[in-house]
């Protein structure tokens, strides 16, 4: 039995779930990995001179042993997400500290400590196996899969499972990720495939919707209500794309940067009105390397308000960190919120303190989303009410370029990758639905 019969499988009109459940699964299967004798290869480079090319493989794998509560699954499609760029460049820490620690959890969990790390925390696929006690999905069923892990033993996660003290991101904390032909994952990591998409269209949104569904329309984030004034930077990026299109549905205002004259136009073409290139009017929040320019924010702030009419910001969809947080905090209108879920420029933020308790401002620290918030995120992409910013696709042999291009910020919403999926376009279901949105579907291919 070789993956390619699992394919083929899938691909025939005449497979039941039946037939799927009776496939022997094969002895290896291609991922994505880096490796653990690599972690120093960068050493001394500036980050942005560390390639993912380089560090980034495609070897065969053993498949992993399916434990209680978990699923095998094969992965037709999934998408390079920017902690894959992390974990490529071995920064700001190794995830191969995190699949020691993992390791030492469990027996079950030490199946993750190798010295290899598959990686990837997105997949659109079909169910091979189920492990004992997975009652809701069986083989055969088309799914996609959120990317939060968490063992649930102690009380603190059972009000909100991201609370849980074993929490751990799929494929960047674990290992057996989905940039790969088999991924194993929970079974509560699962959720319908929305049917109108192809499989690297519903690969694509999982990580950075689910994302920007907690940590801008969640009441565990910023809790976004009609009419609020939303600035998102990276506005066409991965996350900044649907906090983009939760605006706009929400029937709030998007305040949307982006740094170039093309990125602009998507946002105009996704409904957003007040556009800011960052680049165009050269913002520098720092002066030098440790020393913020208040007048910059406050140019950037006036420049808020000529497209508000006078409004300042409810809410800041903050991500980029260090370059802009000072400005994020003080742009924010009294009252407001400045939720924050990454640091891609540098998680040594710096702002002025005044300005935050002064004016009675909170930031508000998210972190993926939980189950219920992934299904409520998936279920908005399954309904066409948000729809997929698949930009470009890589085969998986090209993984290590899609991510370097990410990484260089080359890429528009978000770059997919091609597992098992032989071409683009498979796995559509709904064709009637699908051509309702198309134009929507399309809207960030091939620019
Ligand atoms: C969905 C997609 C998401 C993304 O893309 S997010 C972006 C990518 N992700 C990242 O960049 C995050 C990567 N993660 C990290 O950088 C690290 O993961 C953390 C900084 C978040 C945590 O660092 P660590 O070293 O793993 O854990 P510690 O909590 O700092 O523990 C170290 C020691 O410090 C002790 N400690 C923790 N809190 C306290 C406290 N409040 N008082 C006293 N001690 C404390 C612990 O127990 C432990 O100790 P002992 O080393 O002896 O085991
Ligand atoms: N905690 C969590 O659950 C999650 C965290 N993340 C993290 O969020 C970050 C962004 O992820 P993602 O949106 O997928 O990445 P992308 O690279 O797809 O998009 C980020 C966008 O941010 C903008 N940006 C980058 N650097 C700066 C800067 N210095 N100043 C202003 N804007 C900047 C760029 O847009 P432009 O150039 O147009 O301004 C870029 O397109 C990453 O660090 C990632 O690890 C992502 C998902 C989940």
């Amino acid at each position: 039995m070789t993956v390619k019969d699992i394919l083929d499988a899938i691909q025939s009109p005449d497979s039941t779930p039946a037939d799927i459940a009776a496939l022997p699964l094969p002895e290896s299967y291609r991922a994505i990995t880096v490796h653990k004798d690599e972690t120093e290869m960068f050493a001394g480079l500036e980050t942005r001179d560390k390639d993912p090319r380089k560090s980034i493989h495609l070897d065969d794998v053993p498949v992993p042993e399916l434990g209680p509560g978990e699923a095998l699954v094969a992965v037709m499609a999934s998408s390079v997400n920017y902690n894959s760029v992390w974990t490529s460049i071995f920064e700001p820490l190794s995830t191969f500290g995190f699949l020691e620690r993992y390791g030492r959890v469990s027996d079950l969990a030490k199946r993750h400590d190798l010295p290899y790390h598959v990686i990837g925390s997105d997949l659109a696929g079909v169910v091979l196996r189920t492990g004992p006690g997975v009652n809701a999905w069986q083989a055969g069923d088309e799914v996609v899969a959120h990317c939060l892990s968490v063992e649930l033993e102690s009380s603190d996660g059972h009000n909100d499972t991201m609370l849980d003290p074993e929490q751990r991101i799929w494929g960047f904390e674990t290992n057996f990720g989905g940039l790969a032909e088999i991924a194993l994952v929970k079974s509560n990591q699962l959720m319908p495939k929305p049917d109108h998409l192809s499989w690297e269209e519903a690969a694509a949104p999982g990580l950075v919707n689910s994302t920007a569904y907690r940590q801008l329309v969640s009441r565990n984030g910023a809790g976004m209500k009609q009419g609020d004034n939303v600035l998102i930077w990276g506005a066409s990026g991965g996350l900044g794309s649907y906090a983009t299109q939760f605006a706009l549905a929400g029937g709030a205002n998007p305040i949307c940067v982006v740094s170039s004259p093309q990125k602009a136009e998507i946002c105009r073409a996704m409904g957003a009105e007040a556009i800011i290139d960052r680049n165009a009017e050269g913002y520098r929040f720092w002066k030098d390397e440790n020393t913020q320019d208040p007048k910059e924010w406050k140019r950037f702030g006036k420049r808020i308000r000529e497209l508000t009419g006078g409004e300042d910001i409810d809410i800041v969809f903050e991500h980029p960190g260090r370059e802009t947080f000072g400005a994020s905090v003080f742009v924010t209108r009294k009252g407001g919120t400045i939720t924050t879920c990454a640091s891609t420029s540098g998680y040594m933020h710096e702002y002025d303190n005044r300005y935050l308790w002064m004016s009675l401002k909170r930031i508000i620290g998210s972190h993926f989303a939980n189950y219920r918030e992934a299904w409520e995120a998936n279920r908005l992409i399954a309904k066409g009410r948000i729809h997929p910013t698949l930009s470009k696709v890589y085969s998986l042999e090209d993984t290590g370029q899609a991510a370097y291009d990410v990484h260089r910020n080359l890429h528009q919403g978000k770059v997919g990758v091609l597992c098992l999926a032989p071409e683009e376009g498979l796995g559509v279901r709904d064709r009637e639905k699908r051509a309702q949105h198309l134009d929507a579907i399309n809207r960030f291919r091939n620019i």
